[in-house]
């Protein structure tokens, strides 16, 4: 078989590592590799970060009006919108989710160019009412620079647009590192926003390789004016320390163990919906994944039944079906993890109600597949209900008191999102209140928006994702004094 090439993406054209190392791209469905894309080194973030810088400061890009970079971003908002189906394929045939899942995602990416695109000529500074009648003070909102991209493989370029958009309407440019398992997207997606949307060659290079490697380069960069990562919590401090060091900021966008929180007065059939589907959607691999069902103790029973049964009649297979739910798990490395995951809840006493086991290939293959599992009698400190496991693994814990439940949603060192079921009112607000997570969802889960913010507590993240204020994340504010006096004060004056 044939293998494609694929290089990096820097200044507008393509090229390959300067070491002429290359790593394989792998399709897990057909659980063989499909290309090799360069295993990229300091070197080549180097000339990644100089063309960057190269954009931000000179040529056509330096230049533009906030108008004309609002009507840009425009332009990428349509182009996306032209490639969805393409680059769906390729994402669902690199990490193996679904394409209606991915497809489902790029069709909503133009929306955060659209929304960034009309913040673009609404950040203005403001004249200041010092108490200094002699100064005018005014201050100016301007870009950061060189922003470095860390990117995962569960939603490449969604998770990449949530950066991506609000730094380019601030004005900034880019270098991205992909997951080494989805590092195509990226690339594809560079050289349409360039050549057919118009970006201006150097604003965005994609740079693939190894985390430790080309990842490490780009965070440690002199020149990256800030980092802003998606991924697990290794990467995510390695990321954070590297930018510390470098005294530049970071965003962290990291993983869950969120909680489904259902009372005994919910409505049970929605809940066990919302839970099958808030779990095993995506096979677990989101990092809203609600991997902890909280339920209280009178429903637990019917409510675990009920979800049996929904999880029984998932469909896993080949992605690019449309009656396929699940397609196989990621990458070797994540399979192993899951099926660590299953057996620490086996050997700490968990009850297996389905699943618990790898399934084989449908096709005969050797595609990694994984049954949609569901443990019960789950103690909170068990580790199947503190890791995150990222895979299609249910704990399930029983509580008492509405007390119980908080403090047990909130025993994780994790806080990305929870869910609420109840029909009680009073009490949406008052246990909402209390959860330690960046987003709650109440008699619903995972439902999100390019308008809202979106981020984790505890060691889910730093910083937020979405909404208008988060453009100011990718913005410094600058206090400019100007004297009206005819003569400049002397001596200097505080
Ligand atoms: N909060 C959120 O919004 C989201 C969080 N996530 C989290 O992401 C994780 C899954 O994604 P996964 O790709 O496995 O996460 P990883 O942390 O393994 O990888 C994420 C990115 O970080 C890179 N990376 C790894 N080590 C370093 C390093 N030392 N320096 C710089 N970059 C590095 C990886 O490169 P390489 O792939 O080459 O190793 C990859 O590009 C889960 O924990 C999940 O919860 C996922 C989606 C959304
Ligand atoms: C706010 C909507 C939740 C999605 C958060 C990002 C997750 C990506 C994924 O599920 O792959």
């Amino acid at each position: 078989m044939t293998l494609l090439t694929v290089e990096n993406y820097i200044d507008g054209a393509y090229a390959p590592a300067a070491s002429g190392g290359w790593l394989t791209c792998e399709d897990p469905y057909a659980a063989a590799p499909w290309g090799r894309m360069p295993r990229s080194g300091p070197e080549d973030v180097d000339r990644a970060v100089a063309a960057a810088r190269r954009a931000f400061t000179a040529g056509p890009w330096a230049r533009m009006t906030a108008p004309q970079r609002g009507a840009q971003l425009h332009r990428i908002a349509e182009a996306i919108a032209a490639h969805a189906e393409e680059l769906a394929r390729i994402e669902s045939r690199d990490n193996g989710k679904t394409y209606r899942e991915m497809l489902g995602q790029l069709k909503r990416v133009p929306e955060w160019y659209r929304f960034y695109g009309g913040l673009c000529d609404k950040i203005n500074g403001a004249v200041l009412p010092t108490e200094k009648p002699e100064m005018m003070n005014y201050t100016r909102y301007e870009p950061l620079g060189v922003i470095g991209m860390i990117t995962p493989w569960n939603s490449p370029l969604m998770l990449l647009s949530w950066k991506l958009a609000p730094a380019l309407a601030a004005g900034n440019v880019a270098v991205v590192k992909p997951s080494e398992y989805t590092s195509a997207s990226a690339l594809r997606f560079a050289e349409i926003l360039t050549e057919e949307a118009g970006l201006p060659a150097g604003v965005l290079n994609v740079v693939t390789g190894l985390g430790a490697e080309a990842g490490a380069a780009l965070t440690a960069h002199p020149d990256v004016a800030k980092v802003a990562f998606t991924g697990g919590i290794g990467g995510g401090r390695a990321a954070y320390m590297a930018a510390a060091a470098n005294l530049r900021p970071a965003s962290l966008e990291l993983g869950g163990k969120s909680p489904n929180i259902i009372f005994a007065d919910a409505d049970l059939e929605q809940a066990a919906r919302g839970v099958v589907s808030g779990i095993f959607g995506s096979g677990g691999q989101s990092c809203v994944a609600g991997s902890r069902a909280l339920v209280h103790r009178s429903v637990h029973d019917a409510l675990v039944a009920r979800m049996a049964e929904l999880t029984g009649k998932i469909r896993l297979g080949d992605p690019m079906e449309d009656s396929t739910d699940i397609g196989p798990v990621a990458n070797r490395a994540q399979y192993d993890r899951i099926m660590t995951c299953i057996g620490w809840a086996k050997e700490d006493g968990a009850t297996c109600v389905t699943g618990g086991a790898a399934l084989a290939d449908p096709k005969g293959g050797a595609a990694l597949f994984v049954a949609p599992t569901i443990f019960t009698g789950v103690a909170p400190k068990d580790r199947i209900a503190q890791e995150e496991v990222f895979g299609p693994v249910l704990a399930v814990l029983p509580f008492d008191t509405e007390e119980e439940a908080i403090a047990i949603a909130n025993d994780s060192a994790f806080g990305l999102g929870a869910g609420i079921w109840t029909r009680d009112v009073a009490r949406v607000h008052r246990v909402a209140a209390r959860i330690e997570a960046g987003t709650i969802w109440v008699n619903s889960y995972k439902g999100g928006s390019h308008i809202s913010p979106f981020g984790g507590y505890k060691q889910s993240g730093i910083g937020r994702e979405g909404g208008i204020e988060m453009i100011h994340d990718y913005l410094q504010v600058k206090s400019i004094w100007l004297n009206l006096a005819e003569e400049a004060p002397y001596p200097f004056p505080l």
